[in-house]
């Protein structure tokens, strides 16, 4: 918590530091003491005033990109500005520093951008990555792309480490991680994206992407000079694309506390919509689900699915055969040629489906649903609209009442909107989306739609880690947060139809999750703290949006 600190910075630098600015709240004694008389208006502010002025100028912004760089541009002059905001209008604001707006952000930010911020690693600066990270301060916590899978929207090369940037405000936010002992990193290896390559304004490395052994010389230089440098620090991949996001968590895991957020921050919190749905998952081990997309998304949710029927007594085999996992090119069975390694597990062999009725070679998503008596549908396809009307009128043949998770982002790309999912199930339907979504009316009753984001676990698994020193984040640690999530959510949101919690509760939530994810280190022997210590790195958040008092330091 910040009180008294002492600090160095003096004069003009200590108001262009936006870890220590604070603006006209400075006091008297402080602008004296640091050489920064005369540089402010004479009025001495508190941090509700300065925040008060600043949402008025938010509010003059009418377009979500334009908010966001106001808000950008706030957070790079004063982080506690940034953070007090936000936090104050947390439900108004994550959609634009966060999923959807930080989409259109990822796409532009060649365009938009303003200040450095992070580490971007390069083929031409991966040798030198010991002396590069020795210049930053002390760190325990990174967000990490390479930009190939951002969202739905894929390659975005340089302009992902908006991605690390949304995830890492979450971070603070929520699970109260210090801003500056955080870091977004950009694993800058080219790109593919045509369009990128021939805009002249474009900020990245102008080549195509590094792939194969090359790819990952670069990405081990990086972990060797990180674990080096920050031995204890946790680390979240992110929106890497599903041909290296699978091989970097495995090969990763544990030489770094590390996890993916797609596969298992996103699995984690498809499991705890399902178990919300299912009454604390009494009905669970009953349902069969559909995965639509094969990504690091879609087999990442399948796996925490198993992992969830599994902890409610199933064995693997059984869970895996209620579980059916659709790529572009249809159900995967065991007889497909040249099969990703990282799909085979959900493979199901072509002899059980003797009964089955299809016209091609695999079965589509309705034949899939027919045969299989598909109850629970899960989007991770990208791919926008793709449940439609016919889709959802045959798992509704299935079941009394549908569970429909559309999980693409942003919200274009959503499988289907929830107006739609709920006019034709006459309302009969536990629907969830992954960017946000207004309540719709229907038939005199207002459905409140629930963002199934990994915003609700990712926090708190990287608290839970910090709290615990976990060494390595575990599976179990991912079904413990699930249940936790699942607990979260009121009878009251259940009855107005939401089966994830209120944004505005994010904090709430994630302290649960922390606690979970951190008891689940301690009880399968990965923590490294002692309980007393994590209990207090628990009872309160590192860093929160207030101002302390300075005391200079001329040391
Ligand atoms: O960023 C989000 O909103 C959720 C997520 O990880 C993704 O869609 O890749
Ligand atoms: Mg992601």
């Amino acid at each position: 918590m910040q009180s008294v600190i002492k600090v160095k910075t003096r004069g003009r630098s200590l108001l262009e530091d936006p870890y220590l600015n604070k603006g006209t709240a400075f006091t008297l004694e402080e602008r004296r003491a640091f050489g920064i008389e005369g540089r402010l208006p004479q009025r001495v502010e508190t941090l509700e005033e300065q925040v008060a002025r600043a949402y008025e100028q938010y509010q003059r912004f009418t377009n979500s990109l334009n908010k966001y760089m106001y808000l950008r541009g706030l957070q790079d002059y004063s982080r506690t500005e940034f953070y007090a905001l936000v936090r104050a209008h947390i439900e108004e604001m994550l959609p634009i520093v966060y999923t959807p707006t930080v989409g259109e952000a990822i796409e532009e930010f060649s365009h938009i951008y303003r200040a450095p911020r992070g580490l971007v690693v390069t083929e031409d600066n991966y040798l030198q990555l010991d002396e590069i990270l020795a210049g930053y301060g002390e760190t325990e916590l990174a967000v990490v792309t390479d930009a190939e899978g951002i969202l739905g929207i894929g390659d975005q090369g340089f302009g992902g480490i908006a991605i690390c940037l949304g995830k890492l405000s979450l971070y603070t936010l929520t699970a109260g991680i210090d801003p500056a002992r955080s870091l977004p990193v950009i694993l800058d290896f080219g790109t593919d994206n045509k369009k990128l390559l021939e805009d002249p304004f474009y900020l990245g490395v102008r080549k195509p992407r590094v792939r194969g052994a090359k790819y990952f010389e670069m990405v081990d230089a990086f972990i060797e000079a990180w674990a080096k440098r920050f031995p204890n620090a946790l680390l979240q991949w992110e929106d890497l694309s599903k041909s290296t996001a699978f091989e970097a968590l495995e090969r990763y895991r544990e030489k770094v506390p590390s996890f993916n957020d797609d596969i298992q921050g996103t699995g984690a919190m498809a499991l705890a919509g399902l178990l919300a749905a299912t009454e604390q998952g009494k009905t669970l081990t009953e349902q069969v689900f559909l995965v639509s997309g094969a990504g690091a998304g879609g087999i990442g949710v399948a796996m925490q699915v198993m992992n969830g029927l599994v902890r409610l007594g199933l064995t693997e085999d059984q869970a895996r055969k209620r579980i059916f996992v659709l790529d572009s090119r249809g159900l995967i069975l065991d007889d497909r040629e040249g099969l990703e390694p990282y799909k085979m597990i959900f493979a199901h062999p072509r002899s059980d489906l003797a009964e089955w009725e299809f016209a091609s070679k695999n079965p589509n998503l309705i034949e899939t649903i027919r045969n299989a008596k598909v109850t629970v549908l899960l989007g991770l396809s990208g791919q926008g609209g793709s449940f439609d009307q016919k889709i959802i009128e045959a798992v509704q043949k299935n079941t009394a009442k549908p569970i429909v998770f559309a999980l693409s982002n942003p919200t274009n790309l959503t499988e289907i909107l929830p107006k739609d999912a709920i006019c034709w199930t006459d309302g009969n339907v536990w629907m969830a989306t992954g960017s946000p979504f207004a309540p719709v009316e229907w038939k005199g009753k207002t459905h409140i739609i629930g963002q199934g984001n990994n915003t609700f676990v990712f926090p708190g698994i990287g608290w839970g880690v910090a709290a615990s020193g976990a060494r390595t984040v575990e599976a179990e640690m991912m079904t413990d947060a699930s249940f936790a999530l699942a607990a979260q959510v009121s009878q009251e949101r259940l009855d107005s139809g939401a089966v994830f919690p209120r944004i505005v509760d994010l904090m709430d939530v994630t302290d649960h999750v922390a606690r979970a994810v951190a008891e689940c280190a301690f009880r399968l022997g990965v923590a490294t703290v002692s309980h007393e210590e994590m209990e207090k790195r628990l009872a309160e958040r590192d860093w929160v949006p207030k101002y302390a008092t300075y005391e200079y330091d001329p040391s």
